[in-house]
């Protein structure tokens, strides 16, 4: 089984029949592999190409000019990452990748950032305008398309439309920029770890190099082969929590680039409000199948699958 293709233009069509075809078939492939390519969105080639060219143009920048933003200052998760911070796979070597990222952009003071300052609070921004207006309009266009995705979720689980994106108030999404630079040695194949990603759905930009594989529940890896135009978009684990296991939070990793190769990504990690509560969705629990986890704030669920890769990367730095 690949990795199934689904049509937002029929996602987002006003006709019923278009549009209740493409939510079965959307809902199927959430189900059953927790991956599918979107194609025809409303993120076109040009915007695209646009946010390539704004990652050549950042991670081109000395390494100084790029640690005056360095994540590790950020208490909040927002800035540059070096090669080597993270570290997805407790097994593997290190990621061989320098990361960006950035999200709602609130003052230190706002009563948000206080109450959870490791979610909330300040962009640590690129000092380049071309780069952050790009990566701004990005971030709005990428943020209505997937409002648009949580929306056809919320009618193929039989829910109110609004079930899901009525919790984007004050919201936690991320977009990433990534940079696979040319792996250091022949042996050094990780890119990024194995790791499931811990929000609602990501959306996801590759470039044309490859190297991103998903895992089949028989256990077999499968390429997500890049497709020119399309988003590689996946269940996370929050969504699997919510919605009782029924749409499946799929493992997945990037394998380093050949010799010389530099690779590109840019996923954007939708995460709703922190005091989202989640609680199994209606329409996945029943008699047979009651709810197999406690409610909880969204907040505090990210945040803990947050804080153990961190536990993991102090004990242990790559
Ligand atoms: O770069 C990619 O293709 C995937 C990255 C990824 O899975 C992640 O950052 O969570
Ligand atoms: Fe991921």
């Amino acid at each position: 089984m690949g990795i199934p293709l689904i049509d937002f233009s029929k996602l987002t069509s006003p006709d019923k029949a278009v549009r209740g075809q493409e939510i079965q078939t959307l809902d199927t492939a959430c189900r059953e592999i927790g991956f599918f390519y979107l194609v025809n969105t409303d993120i076109d080639t040009a915007l695209m190409s646009r946010i390539m060219k704004a990652a050549k143009r950042f991670f081109d920048k000395p390494l100084d000019e790029k640690l005056a933003i360095d994540i590790k200052n950020s208490t909040n998760h927002r800035g540059y990452g070096a090669v080597g911070e993270e570290q997805l796979d407790e097994l593997n070597k290190a990621d061989w990748k320098e990361t960006f990222d950035m999200a709602l952009d609130l003052s230190a003071d706002h009563p948000l950032a206080l109450k959870y300052p490791k979610m909330y609070g300040p962009n640590q921004n690129p000092n380049d305008p071309v780069v952050l207006e790009t990566l701004h309009d990005y971030y709005v266009t990428a943020f209505s398309v997937a409002q648009h995705v949580l929306t056809a979720m919320a009618d193929a689980l039989k829910l109110e439309s609004d079930f899901f994106t009525r919790c984007f108030k004050d919201h936690v999404t991320v977009l990433r920029m990534i940079h696979y630079p040319p792996r250091p040695s022949a042996t050094h194949d990780n890119g990024a770890g194995a790791h499931t990603d811990y929000g609602c759905i990501t959306l996801l930009l590759q470039d044309e190099v490859g190297g991103l594989e998903v895992k089949h529940r028989n256990g077999e890896w499968i390429k997500a082969t890049p497709m020119e135009g399309s988003l590689v978009v996946n269940i996370g684990d929050l969504m699997q929590r919510w919605t009782n296991d029924e749409y499946t939070s799929t493992a997945h990793r990037v394998r380093a680039s050949e010799a010389d190769v530099h690779r590109y990504s840019f996923p954007f990690f939708v995460e709703p409000d922190y005091e989202t509560h989640v609680a199994c969705v209606p329409s996945c629990q029943s008699k047979e199948r009651p709810a197999k986890y406690d409610p909880i704030l969204s907040g505090d669920w990210i945040q803990s699958r947050f804080d153990a890769t961190y536990a993991y990367r102090e004990q242990e730095p790559a």
